[in-house]
């Protein structure tokens, strides 16, 4: 991994300020090039970052065995072990919209049904990743034109769901190459994914004409937000579904916790004559949601590593 990296300001969408224009142009661009942006102002306390965090470590802590109990192999299968994804990370899947009974399921078969820490401070995240997910979708809809917003909220999201994926990585202990891939370049099979990251860094982009590789550096007290396939789709390739990927710098672990929030399985992705714009065409043909999960989930090559597989792929209508 020797390509090189270089930085760039990306906007910060402040959620307790109203959208200014000059901001949505800013933002608007940063979706078109980047598909990239941090968000601020969230409502989501330190205290309650640093709280997930620890009583997540402590689920990582447990053995291997107990935790493939949640495997894939499991009837729960919220767990994904080790060299599935990658040989350094491991994760946790919480779904909404019921996240407390969710993360319960995880915790009771690990501690026994008397703790229920982890799922209430799961389900408290859950709840407010919904909300905030909500209101950066209205404001995306806002960048793509005047009554955007009003006119496809409701139609189209309302009936968005969520659910999250808490990652732990852990690089080698003795490592060769200066850094290693924690999670191969890929795209997200959503509408827009909040990421928390801890302090470590290690997120990175590429960029959409050179390829170049360029760090998202963890910023205190923000969110990464990502757009994903499904909104590239539904906006006819005008907003911009990023490829990005984890490296491991250090000999640190890190952990993240990533918020998909995704259409409903059985909606049919089309976009609106008013999004596609007078005189341009049609480059996404329709489909529904669960149809494209599928074909991801089919195409293994697809799902992490090279991205062969994307809803340009599944969907787009050659010129
Ligand atoms: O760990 C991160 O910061 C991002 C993870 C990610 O891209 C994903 O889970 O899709
Ligand atoms: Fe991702």
């Amino acid at each position: 991994m020797s390509e090189i990296q270089v930085s760039i300001q990306l906007p910060v969408l402040d959620l307790s300020q109203p959208v200014h224009p000059s901001f949505l142009s800013s933002l608007s661009k940063a979706c078109q090039e980047w598909g990239f942006f941090y968000v601020t102002n969230h409502g989501i306390s330190k205290g309650m970052f640093d709280q997930v965090c620890s009583l997540s470590k402590h689920i990582f802590s447990n053995p291997t065995d107990t935790k493939l109990k949640l495997g894939p192999l499991s009837c729960i299968k919220t767990y994904t072990p080790h060299f599935i994804a990658s040989p350094y990370f491991e994760s946790l899947r919480v779904a909404g919209p019921d996240y407390l009974a969710s993360a319960k399921a995880s915790a009771d078969v690990l501690f026994g049904q008397q703790s229920s820490e982890f799922s209430e401070i799961l389900h408290e995240y859950g709840m407010k990743m919904m909300e905030i997910s909500k209101r950066i979708i209205k404001i995306i809809l806002m960048c793509l034109g005047d009554g955007c917003e009003s006119r496809f909220y409701e139609s189209d999201f309302s009936k968005c769901h969520g659910y999250m994926r808490i990652v732990n990585y852990t690089p080698p202990e003795t490592v060769i190459e200066k850094e290693v891939e924690g999670l191969g370049m890929h795209t997200d099979m959503s509408c827009i994914t909040v990421v928390y990251q801890d302090e470590t860094g290690g997120l990175q982009m590429r960029s959409k004409e050179e390829g170049k590789w360029m760090d998202i550096s963890p910023c205190e007290n923000s969110l990464v937000v990502n757009v994903g396939d499904l909104m590239q789709a539904w906006s006819n390739g005008r907003l911009r579904s990023s490829e990005h990927r984890v490296v491991l710098k250090r000999f640190v672990n890190r952990l993240s916790v990533a918020f998909f929030w995704c259409f409903e399985d059985d909606k049919v992705i089309l976009a609106p004559e008013e999004v596609v714009g007078d005189g341009c065409s049609r480059t996404y043909r329709s489909f529904t949601c669960l149809d494209y999960l599928k074909f991801r989930e089919n195409n293994e090559e697809g799902k992490f590593d090279r991205i062969a597989y994307t809803v340009k792929d599944f969907a787009g209508i050659k010129q």
